[in-house]
């Protein structure tokens, strides 16, 4: 269990701040899977998970939903035969905050 999922998320506010690059720098190491990808300007966080087969990728779609909606903070999830690819941002500030991490650090915690 990593230090960064027991975080309490902040409700998402339009004028929230993004990560800095420094916060990134340290939020990552403990989400060392993740990626940071970037489409229409937004930074997104984004990470494959593999299962074998459809109904344990669907169980595993909906934790994550789970958590999600515990959090009132969303991903964007797609689910196909034996993977999920989750891929969270902030839409508010289109672009990450601190949820972001806590959040794909919460759903590294629900993969197993
Ligand atoms: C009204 C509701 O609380 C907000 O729209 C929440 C819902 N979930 C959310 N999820 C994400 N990823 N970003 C948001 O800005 C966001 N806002």
């Amino acid at each position: 269990m990593s230090e960064l999922s027991q975080h309490a998320c902040e409700a998402c506010k339009i004028d929230a701040p993004r990560v800095t690059e420094e916060e990134i720098s340290a939020y990552r190491k403990q989400i060392p899977e993740w990626q940071i990808v970037e489409r229409d300007g937004i930074m997104q966080l984004e990470r494959a998970f593999t299962f074998p087969d459809f109904k344990q990728a669907l169980a595993f779609t909906q934790r994550v939903g789970d958590i999600a909606e515990e959090a009132d903070h969303h991903p964007a999830l797609l689910t196909e035969w034996g993977k999920v690819t989750v891929t969270w941002w902030s839409h508010k500030i289109k672009g990450l905050h601190k949820n972001d991490f806590i959040l794909a650090a919460r759903t590294d915690e629900v993969a197993t």
